[in-house]
């Protein structure tokens, strides 16, 4: 709770007016009963119609402040919590952008996005709550217990009872609904987990005709969501009638009790109607109470989700450097290795070298580390061993905007976002005018059809770039990543949806790239590759070969079979 308690920091204004006018609130509330004895006592008793109604206007007077200062709380409730939710969400995005991709995928991105959207609304509820009701309604209790002290000792003693006797009730509530919020909590992760994979898989979920079992696998987790709130339902539900009878209790006996003290002389009828009045006021403060105490178990629960992902470190910190070219190789990877999970290696002990103006092609059979390889260039994740360097001196000595504007991946899977081609394209460099923009078009082979469209580079992508072919997005991306000169491009198998004549203009039009920058081509195609200067050759998370096609058709088996298996399939 630490880090988000230091967030109330920037709100320290609001959290001392806001109670402040909430506890001058409640002091006006509590002499209403007071004036009200005096009302029956002394007006009521004398017939006394100018005493009543000054007194009358008293309490009307009280109300009207009343209103004023519960407005100002309200108005400062709502600056804090609305506040306190924008700065959380920016840190929590902030932190996750942060992240490495394996940091995320230990989240999982559907339970990040719960905890950006309903954890913070709960955090967000909590701290309104806090600023109108935390000291409000302790205040009301205390105060209605302190008046009925004033009133009558041995009546207030009622009160005293009712008090311990509710409190014993709400800690055995409150120890049971914790454990269930955090299950409550879970159970939405699930529910969002999977609509994000239908949504996202919506065209294979109907390619394979399984509407109806993801129907049922989303019903089922909703159900599950649905059983966990309603066992929280059903705790929290029992509070108000639990409290409900133990003050009704109370009231009675302070009714019996009081009744005999009026005929004894010791009390009014006015006073024992204003202890009535605070008996109530106490019951609905202790039931304010309990729901306050709802809402911080399911905040509390919430916070720690929060906490969980701001705490996190992030495994990849950037350096101060700014890459410039030297004379030393573009690109030397030393004997490196990654493994995704402790104990086992993705890629093992790989070394190459990659000089500017060269293509470097790397080949390998599927699962073989190839996008391990990529992932590891502009530090999307790091090495397990090994060390990395670009322009001669290691990756970590860079900072990470400047490293990955100077080494541009295209991922396999092209991903564009809503918005014009044009910003789509700006991701590259944000300040590349429209013939920067079109010459990278031009070399991506994208040109002719962005140009056939009305809009040209004002077309609208929808989300994912789902209103262009495979193709044309893979172009697209491609020249998104040219737009800003990196001094590697590396392309991870991303011109796998281009047919064999547009594949090898593109592969043409790279050729013609300053001397100054050098292309990585991933690919599982021989033809994507054959024209490169050197060719790395992965089996199972190792290198096995390294040469021009020609050196290899001599000495690795390896690349021989993968040949071979192409070829046979071309002749078929
Ligand atoms: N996020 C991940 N978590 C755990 N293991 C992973 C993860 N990503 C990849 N792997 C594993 O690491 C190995 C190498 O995967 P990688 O994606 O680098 O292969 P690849 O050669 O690019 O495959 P393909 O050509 O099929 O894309 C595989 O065994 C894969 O199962």
């Amino acid at each position: 709770m630490k880090t988000i308690v230091s967030y109330f920091r920037y709100f320290k204004k609001e959290l001392v007016f806001g109670p402040l006018f909430k506890l001058a609130e409640a002091i006006f509330e509590l002499l209403v009963p007071l004036v009200m004895a005096q009302i029956i006592d002394i007006g009521m008793a004398q017939k006394d119609l100018t005493y009543i109604l000054q007194r009358g206007g008293v309490i009307v007077i009280f109300a009207l402040v009343g209103i004023v200062c519960s407005a100002t709380c309200q108005y400062y409730a709502a600056r804090c919590s609305q506040g306190m939710g924008t700065v959380l969400r920016k840190s929590v995005y902030h932190k996750i952008n942060q992240l490495s991709s394996q940091q995320v995928s230990q989240f999982s991105s559907s339970s990040l996005i719960t905890r950006l959207t309903n954890d913070v609304n709960q955090v967000q509820q909590a701290v309104a709550m806090l600023i109108r009701l935390a000291i409000r309604a302790p205040f009301l209790v205390i105060g209605s217990l302190t008046m009925a002290m004033m009133i009558d000792r041995q009546l207030a003693l009622v009160f005293l009872a009712a008090i311990l006797v509710i409190a014993m009730v709400l800690g055995v509530l409150m120890t049971c609904s914790s454990y269930f919020f955090k299950a409550v909590q879970r159970q939405l992760d699930r529910v969002s987990q999977i609509s994000q994979e239908n949504l996202e898989g919506q065209r294979v979920i109907r390619a394979f005709s399984r509407q109806q079992l993801e129907t049922e696998r989303f019903d089922q987790a909703a159900q599950a969501s649905y059983k966990a709130s309603m066992r929280v339902g059903w705790i929290s539900g029992l509070f108000n009638p639990a409290t409900q009878i133990v003050i009704n209790l109370g009231i009675v006996v302070l009714l019996y009790c009081g009744s005999f003290q009026i005929n004894s002389g010791v009390l009014s009828p006015g006073s024992l109607i204003a202890l009535v009045n605070y008996m109530t006021q106490m019951f609905l403060a202790l039931v304010v109470l309990a729901n306050l105490f709802v809402i911080f178990t399911k905040a509390a629960a919430s916070a720690g989700r929060i906490e969980a992902v701001l705490k996190t470190e992030a495994q990849i910190v950037g350096g101060t450097s700014v890459c410039t070219p030297t004379e030393d190789p573009l690109l030397e990877l030393e004997e490196v290795s990654f493994g995704y999970n402790e104990g086992e290696s993705a890629v093992e002990g790989i070394s190459f070298t990659i000089h500017t103006g060269q293509t470097i092609g790397l080949i390998g059979g599927t699962g073989c580390g190839k996008s391990t390889i990529v992932q590891l260039l502009p530090r999307l994740i790091n090495p397990t061993s090994g060390i990395i360097r670009f322009c001669g001196k290691p990756l970590q000595v860079y900072s990470l905007a400047d490293l990955r504007k100077q080494i541009r991946i295209v991922p396999q899977k092209a991903v564009l976002f809503s918005g014009t081609i044009r910003e789509n394209l700006r991701w590259g460099n944000e300040t590349a005018g429209d013939e920067q923009l079109w010459q990278a078009l031009e070399l991506a082979q994208a040109k002719t059809f962005v140009e056939a469209m009305e809009q040209g580079l004002d077309t609208m992508l929808v989300q994912g770039g789902k209103n262009c072919s495979g193709g044309q997005r893979q172009r697209l991306c491609i020249a998104r990543a040219l737009v800003g000169h990196p001094q590697l491009l590396v392309l991870d198998d991303s011109t796998s949806a281009l047919d064999y004549q547009t594949d090898a203009r593109l592969r043409s039009a790279l050729k013609t790239l300053s001397p100054a920058q050098a292309v990585l081509i991933v690919s599982q195609r021989i033809a994507s590759i054959r024209h490169a200067d050197c060719i790395l050759v992965m089996d199972q998370g190792r290198l096995v070969g390294q040469g021009t096609h020609e050196e290899l058709l001599e000495t690795c088996k390896f690349y021989q079979e993968i040949v071979r298996s192409q070829t046979r399939e071309d002749q078929r």
